[in-house]
């Protein structure tokens, strides 16, 4: 089971991860697109990463918006999991 990252610990990661912003328990980014299809073409690059880490993201989507937040449902809180969602999902955004 992941640890829940201290107050000190989700600062100092925000720090390499300029697009995210802390929202209490979670990590938000929102990203836009041309349209619709590259806007899926993303989401199934992160469905990817995520199967692979076995770490998932809540997200929505609407035409070419995509909205996603991050925590780990396991522990209530942030984690290093999601440290490591948001940093495969920005080496997948365009
Ligand atoms: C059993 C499985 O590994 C866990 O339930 C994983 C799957 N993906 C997950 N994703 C997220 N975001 N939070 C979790 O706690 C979580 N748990």
């Amino acid at each position: 089971m992941p640890v829940k990252l201290t107050e000190h610990e989700i600062e100092d990661a925000l720090k390499k991860l300029p697009n995210w912003q802390r929202e209490g328990d979670t990590l938000r980014r929102e990203f836009q697109f041309k349209n619709f299809l590259d806007a899926f073409a993303f989401m199934t690059k992160v469905a990817i990463c995520a199967e692979k880490i076995d770490h998932h993201p809540n997200w929505s989507n609407s035409y070419n918006k995509v909205v996603i937040s991050l925590t780990t449902h396991d522990v209530g809180g942030l984690t290093p999991r999601d440290l490591a969602l948001a940093e495969a999902i920005n080496r997948e955004a365009p």
